[in-house]
Protein backbone atom coordinates (compact mmCIF):
# COMPACT_ATOMS: atom_id res chain seq x y z
CA UNK A 1 0.00 0.00 0.00
CA UNK A 2 1.08 3.37 -0.84
CA UNK A 3 1.95 5.63 2.19
CA UNK A 4 -0.07 9.13 2.38
CA UNK A 5 2.40 11.90 2.72
CA UNK A 6 1.10 14.73 5.21
CA UNK A 7 1.29 18.00 3.79
CA UNK A 8 0.95 20.86 6.40
CA UNK A 9 -1.38 23.18 5.11
CA UNK A 10 -0.70 26.07 8.30
CA UNK A 11 2.42 28.16 7.77
CA UNK A 12 2.82 27.38 12.04
CA UNK A 13 5.25 30.17 13.75
CA UNK A 14 8.55 29.13 15.56
CA UNK A 15 8.09 26.81 18.79
CA UNK A 16 9.41 29.77 20.81
CA UNK A 17 7.10 32.23 19.08
CA UNK A 18 4.29 29.90 19.85
CA UNK A 19 4.94 29.84 23.18
CA UNK A 20 4.80 33.62 23.86
CA UNK A 21 1.51 33.68 21.78
CA UNK A 22 0.52 31.27 24.63
CA UNK A 23 1.39 33.51 27.49
CA UNK A 24 5.34 32.76 28.17
CA UNK A 25 7.29 35.36 29.51
CA UNK A 26 11.17 35.71 29.52
CA UNK A 27 12.74 35.48 33.20
CA UNK A 28 13.64 38.55 35.38
CA UNK A 29 16.61 39.37 36.95
CA UNK A 30 16.74 37.04 39.63
CA UNK A 31 18.23 38.35 43.54
CA UNK A 32 18.57 35.28 45.44
CA UNK A 33 21.47 32.49 45.67
CA UNK A 34 21.70 29.46 43.62
CA UNK A 35 23.99 28.27 45.92
CA UNK A 36 22.41 25.33 47.59
CA UNK A 37 24.59 26.43 51.07
CA UNK A 38 23.08 30.14 50.38
CA UNK A 39 19.70 29.34 50.62
CA UNK A 40 17.48 29.34 53.73
CA UNK A 41 16.84 26.44 54.75
CA UNK A 42 13.42 26.62 56.46
CA UNK A 43 12.39 23.43 57.46
CA UNK A 44 15.49 22.72 59.37
CA UNK A 45 14.69 25.93 61.81
CA UNK A 46 14.88 24.98 65.28
CA UNK A 47 12.37 26.49 67.49
CA UNK A 48 9.62 25.68 69.63
CA UNK A 49 7.14 24.65 67.44
CA UNK A 50 4.25 23.75 69.94
CA UNK A 51 3.64 20.13 68.92
CA UNK A 52 5.89 17.11 68.17
CA UNK A 53 4.42 15.38 65.34
CA UNK A 54 3.83 11.46 65.26
CA UNK A 55 4.40 11.18 61.57
CA UNK A 56 5.78 13.26 58.56
CA UNK A 57 6.78 12.32 55.44
CA UNK A 58 5.60 11.43 52.19
CA UNK A 59 2.64 8.99 50.24
CA UNK A 60 1.23 7.46 47.40
CA UNK A 61 5.00 6.89 46.40
CA UNK A 62 4.88 4.34 43.12
CA UNK A 63 7.79 2.30 42.20
CA UNK A 64 8.65 -1.33 40.59
CA UNK A 65 9.52 -3.80 43.09
CA UNK A 66 9.74 -7.33 43.43
CA UNK A 67 8.44 -10.05 45.25
CA UNK A 68 8.90 -13.69 46.22
CA UNK A 69 6.21 -15.86 47.07
CA UNK A 70 6.12 -19.64 47.70
CA UNK A 71 3.00 -19.72 44.84
CA UNK A 72 4.36 -19.57 41.27
CA UNK A 73 5.19 -17.09 39.92
CA UNK A 74 7.79 -17.38 42.71
CA UNK A 75 9.51 -14.54 41.38
CA UNK A 76 7.15 -11.09 39.95
CA UNK A 77 7.65 -7.76 39.59
CA UNK A 78 4.88 -5.53 40.86
CA UNK A 79 3.98 -2.00 41.67
CA UNK A 80 4.12 -0.73 44.84
CA UNK A 81 2.42 2.13 46.54
CA UNK A 82 4.50 3.52 49.14
CA UNK A 83 4.16 5.75 52.06
CA UNK A 84 7.21 6.77 54.11
CA UNK A 85 7.25 8.68 57.67
CA UNK A 86 8.60 9.12 61.05
CA UNK A 87 7.95 11.33 63.75
CA UNK A 88 9.40 15.26 64.70
CA UNK A 89 10.42 16.89 67.66
CA UNK A 90 8.70 20.15 68.94
CA UNK A 91 11.22 21.78 67.84
CA UNK A 92 12.16 20.93 64.54
CA UNK A 93 10.00 22.76 61.93
CA UNK A 94 9.95 19.99 59.41
CA UNK A 95 11.13 16.85 57.78
CA UNK A 96 13.40 16.32 54.89
CA UNK A 97 11.30 15.26 52.51
CA UNK A 98 13.85 14.38 49.58
CA UNK A 99 16.04 11.97 51.69
CA UNK A 100 12.76 9.85 51.68
CA UNK A 101 12.76 9.90 47.58
CA UNK A 102 16.43 9.41 47.77
CA UNK A 103 16.76 6.18 49.29
CA UNK A 104 13.99 4.72 47.21
CA UNK A 105 15.91 5.30 44.16
CA UNK A 106 19.00 4.14 45.78
CA UNK A 107 17.38 0.95 46.57
CA UNK A 108 15.36 0.52 43.94
CA UNK A 109 18.56 0.82 41.68
CA UNK A 110 19.77 -2.56 43.24
CA UNK A 111 16.25 -4.28 42.55
CA UNK A 112 14.44 -3.65 46.02
CA UNK A 113 12.26 -6.75 46.82
CA UNK A 114 9.84 -6.52 49.36
CA UNK A 115 10.72 -8.74 52.11
CA UNK A 116 10.42 -8.03 55.77
CA UNK A 117 14.49 -7.89 56.17
CA UNK A 118 14.84 -5.57 53.33
CA UNK A 119 12.72 -2.88 55.08
CA UNK A 120 13.86 -3.72 58.15
CA UNK A 121 17.57 -2.63 57.07
CA UNK A 122 15.38 0.51 54.97
CA UNK A 123 13.47 1.42 58.00
CA UNK A 124 16.71 1.66 60.03
CA UNK A 125 18.42 3.47 57.30
CA UNK A 126 15.94 5.74 56.71
CA UNK A 127 15.72 7.05 60.51
CA UNK A 128 19.82 7.54 60.73
CA UNK A 129 19.09 9.28 57.44
CA UNK A 130 16.69 11.72 58.40
CA UNK A 131 18.16 12.19 61.80
CA UNK A 132 15.09 10.82 63.81
CA UNK A 133 14.53 8.06 66.14
CA UNK A 134 12.02 5.96 64.22
CA UNK A 135 11.14 5.66 61.18
CA UNK A 136 7.61 3.82 58.98
CA UNK A 137 7.63 2.33 55.79
CA UNK A 138 4.56 0.70 54.37
CA UNK A 139 3.87 -0.94 50.38
CA UNK A 140 0.71 -1.92 48.84
CA UNK A 141 1.15 -3.95 46.16
CA UNK A 142 -0.62 -6.83 43.93
CA UNK A 143 0.13 -10.26 45.15
CA UNK A 144 -0.26 -12.43 42.06
CA UNK A 145 -0.35 -16.33 41.93
CA UNK A 146 -1.26 -19.17 39.71
CA UNK A 147 -4.13 -21.45 40.82
CA UNK A 148 -5.40 -24.63 39.26
CA UNK A 149 -8.66 -25.67 38.65
CA UNK A 150 -9.82 -28.47 41.34
CA UNK A 151 -10.19 -31.10 38.41
CA UNK A 152 -8.73 -30.06 35.25
CA UNK A 153 -5.91 -28.46 36.91
CA UNK A 154 -6.27 -25.83 34.12
CA UNK A 155 -4.18 -22.91 35.26
CA UNK A 156 -4.17 -19.27 35.56
CA UNK A 157 -3.73 -16.03 37.38
CA UNK A 158 -5.57 -14.67 40.57
CA UNK A 159 -4.35 -11.93 42.55
CA UNK A 160 -4.97 -10.32 45.95
CA UNK A 161 -4.07 -6.41 47.57
CA UNK A 162 -1.57 -7.40 50.16
CA UNK A 163 0.35 -4.50 52.25
CA UNK A 164 3.73 -4.44 54.73
CA UNK A 165 3.73 -2.12 57.32
CA UNK A 166 7.53 -1.75 59.43
CA UNK A 167 8.11 0.62 62.00
CA UNK A 168 12.02 1.12 63.18
CA UNK A 169 11.79 2.90 66.95
CA UNK A 170 15.35 2.96 68.33
CA UNK A 171 14.28 2.37 72.07
CA UNK A 172 11.43 -0.08 71.01
CA UNK A 173 12.95 -1.69 67.59
CA UNK A 174 10.76 -3.42 64.88
CA UNK A 175 7.11 -3.29 64.58
CA UNK A 176 6.04 -5.15 61.66
CA UNK A 177 2.31 -5.53 60.33
CA UNK A 178 1.05 -7.60 57.19
CA UNK A 179 -2.31 -7.38 55.30
CA UNK A 180 -4.09 -9.20 52.19
CA UNK A 181 -7.34 -8.63 50.78
CA UNK A 182 -8.70 -11.24 49.00
CA UNK A 183 -12.02 -12.60 47.32
CA UNK A 184 -14.18 -15.76 47.93
CA UNK A 185 -16.93 -17.54 47.08
CA UNK A 186 -19.86 -17.46 50.01
CA UNK A 187 -23.50 -19.44 49.95
CA UNK A 188 -25.86 -18.10 52.30
CA UNK A 189 -26.76 -21.37 55.16
CA UNK A 190 -30.15 -19.43 55.55
CA UNK A 191 -30.79 -19.58 51.88
CA UNK A 192 -30.16 -23.55 51.80
CA UNK A 193 -32.01 -24.47 54.70
CA UNK A 194 -35.14 -23.00 53.61
CA UNK A 195 -35.31 -23.45 49.84
CA UNK A 196 -36.68 -26.65 48.26
CA UNK A 197 -33.67 -26.31 45.78
CA UNK A 198 -30.19 -23.79 45.54
CA UNK A 199 -28.90 -21.40 47.48
CA UNK A 200 -27.73 -18.01 47.17
CA UNK A 201 -24.52 -17.25 47.27
CA UNK A 202 -21.83 -14.31 46.30
CA UNK A 203 -18.08 -12.79 46.05
CA UNK A 204 -17.17 -11.95 49.39
CA UNK A 205 -13.79 -9.71 50.17
CA UNK A 206 -12.15 -10.47 53.03
CA UNK A 207 -9.09 -8.02 54.50
CA UNK A 208 -6.69 -10.01 57.17
CA UNK A 209 -4.32 -7.69 58.91
CA UNK A 210 -1.99 -9.06 61.51
CA UNK A 211 0.78 -7.67 63.71
CA UNK A 212 3.61 -10.40 63.22
CA UNK A 213 6.25 -11.38 66.09
CA UNK A 214 9.54 -9.42 65.81
CA UNK A 215 11.70 -12.13 64.66
CA UNK A 216 9.08 -13.49 62.36
CA UNK A 217 11.12 -16.24 59.92
CA UNK A 218 10.07 -15.46 56.41
CA UNK A 219 12.98 -17.45 55.24
CA UNK A 220 10.51 -20.35 56.38
CA UNK A 221 6.90 -18.48 56.08
CA UNK A 222 5.18 -16.89 53.70
CA UNK A 223 3.19 -14.39 55.16
CA UNK A 224 0.55 -14.06 52.16
CA UNK A 225 0.22 -17.12 51.57
CA UNK A 226 -0.50 -17.74 54.83
CA UNK A 227 -3.25 -15.55 55.04
CA UNK A 228 -3.96 -16.27 51.94
CA UNK A 229 -5.05 -19.93 52.96
CA UNK A 230 -6.89 -18.81 56.15
CA UNK A 231 -8.92 -16.67 53.92
CA UNK A 232 -9.92 -19.17 51.48
CA UNK A 233 -9.54 -22.47 53.15
CA UNK A 234 -12.71 -21.45 55.32
CA UNK A 235 -14.59 -20.05 52.53
CA UNK A 236 -17.60 -22.26 50.67
CA UNK A 237 -15.59 -22.02 48.12
CA UNK A 238 -12.15 -20.65 45.92
CA UNK A 239 -12.31 -17.97 43.25
CA UNK A 240 -10.70 -19.47 40.28
CA UNK A 241 -9.80 -17.74 36.94
CA UNK A 242 -9.94 -20.82 34.74
CA UNK A 243 -12.95 -23.35 35.40
CA UNK A 244 -13.76 -26.12 32.74
CA UNK A 245 -17.16 -28.19 33.48
CA UNK A 246 -15.95 -30.50 35.87
CA UNK A 247 -14.17 -28.09 37.67
CA UNK A 248 -17.43 -25.98 37.81
CA UNK A 249 -19.37 -28.62 38.84
CA UNK A 250 -16.50 -29.43 42.14
CA UNK A 251 -16.93 -25.96 42.79
CA UNK A 252 -20.11 -25.74 42.89
CA UNK A 253 -20.89 -28.77 45.31
CA UNK A 254 -18.36 -27.55 47.15
CA UNK A 255 -19.91 -24.18 48.21
CA UNK A 256 -23.34 -25.86 48.66
CA UNK A 257 -21.76 -28.55 51.47
CA UNK A 258 -19.76 -25.49 52.65
CA UNK A 259 -22.31 -22.57 53.54
CA UNK A 260 -21.06 -19.79 55.29
CA UNK A 261 -22.67 -16.96 56.80
CA UNK A 262 -20.26 -12.85 56.84
CA UNK A 263 -19.94 -14.00 60.91
CA UNK A 264 -19.40 -17.50 59.93
CA UNK A 265 -16.12 -16.60 57.76
CA UNK A 266 -14.40 -13.82 60.02
CA UNK A 267 -14.99 -16.35 62.89
CA UNK A 268 -13.49 -19.23 61.07
CA UNK A 269 -10.44 -16.88 59.66
CA UNK A 270 -9.95 -15.47 63.09
CA UNK A 271 -9.75 -19.41 63.92
CA UNK A 272 -7.21 -19.82 61.91
CA UNK A 273 -5.20 -16.82 63.11
CA UNK A 274 -5.21 -17.73 66.44
CA UNK A 275 -3.45 -20.56 66.11
CA UNK A 276 -0.46 -19.14 64.34
CA UNK A 277 1.90 -18.49 66.33
CA UNK A 278 3.73 -15.92 64.27
CA UNK A 279 0.65 -13.96 64.72
CA UNK A 280 0.43 -11.14 67.74
CA UNK A 281 -2.98 -9.30 67.09
CA UNK A 282 -5.75 -9.37 64.51
CA UNK A 283 -8.13 -7.61 62.95
CA UNK A 284 -10.61 -9.26 60.25
CA UNK A 285 -13.36 -8.17 58.22
CA UNK A 286 -15.33 -9.71 55.53
CA UNK A 287 -17.69 -7.87 52.98
CA UNK A 288 -20.48 -9.97 50.81
CA UNK A 289 -21.47 -8.58 47.71
CA UNK A 290 -25.16 -9.96 48.09
CA UNK A 291 -26.74 -11.78 45.10
CA UNK A 292 -30.20 -11.25 46.31
CA UNK A 293 -29.60 -7.53 47.45
CA UNK A 294 -28.05 -4.40 46.72
CA UNK A 295 -26.48 -4.13 50.13
CA UNK A 296 -23.58 -5.93 50.89
CA UNK A 297 -23.13 -7.35 54.59
CA UNK A 298 -20.54 -7.14 56.84
CA UNK A 299 -18.12 -8.32 59.71
CA UNK A 300 -15.40 -7.95 61.68
CA UNK A 301 -13.11 -8.95 64.55
CA UNK A 302 -10.31 -7.60 66.42
CA UNK A 303 -8.18 -10.00 68.61
CA UNK A 304 -5.07 -9.33 70.79
CA UNK A 305 -3.58 -12.45 72.31
CA UNK A 306 -1.28 -10.36 74.55
CA UNK A 307 -4.80 -9.48 76.16
CA UNK A 308 -5.44 -12.86 77.16
N1 LIG B 1 9.40 19.80 55.17
C1 LIG B 1 8.65 19.98 54.08
N2 LIG B 1 9.26 20.14 52.86
C2 LIG B 1 8.45 20.27 51.78
C3 LIG B 1 7.03 20.24 51.87
N3 LIG B 1 6.52 20.36 50.63
C4 LIG B 1 7.57 20.49 49.78
N4 LIG B 1 8.75 20.44 50.47
C5 LIG B 1 10.05 20.61 49.84
O1 LIG B 1 10.97 19.52 49.83
C6 LIG B 1 12.17 20.07 49.32
C7 LIG B 1 13.40 19.26 49.67
O2 LIG B 1 13.60 19.29 51.02
P1 LIG B 1 14.93 18.75 51.69
O3 LIG B 1 14.99 17.29 51.64
O4 LIG B 1 15.00 19.37 53.05
O5 LIG B 1 16.05 19.35 50.71
P2 LIG B 1 17.54 19.70 51.05
O6 LIG B 1 17.62 20.60 52.24
O7 LIG B 1 18.15 20.17 49.76
O8 LIG B 1 18.08 18.25 51.40
P3 LIG B 1 19.30 17.83 52.38
O9 LIG B 1 20.55 18.31 51.73
O10 LIG B 1 19.20 16.33 52.41
O11 LIG B 1 19.05 18.46 53.73
C8 LIG B 1 12.26 21.47 49.89
O12 LIG B 1 12.41 22.34 48.81
C9 LIG B 1 10.89 21.66 50.55
O13 LIG B 1 10.33 22.91 50.32
C10 LIG B 1 6.43 20.13 53.16
O14 LIG B 1 5.19 20.11 53.33
N5 LIG B 1 7.27 19.99 54.22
Amino acid sequence: MQQMKSIPKKQLPPKEERHKLFGSVPPIEKTKPIEKNKMADLQNTKKDFLFKLDAVGVSNVKYPVLIYSDLAPKEQTSIGTFEFSSSIPTMSKGTNMSRFMELLQEYSSNRMNISISELKRFTKELSGKLEQNDATIEVAFPWFYERKGPESQSTGMNHADAKLSITYDKDSGYSLKVSLSAWITTLCPCSKEISEYSAHNQRGNVTLEATLIEDFDEDNIDWKLALLEAAESNASARLHPVLKRTDEKMVTEQAYENPRFVEDMVRLIAADLYEMPFVSKFHVSCRNEESIHMHDAIASITYDKSSE
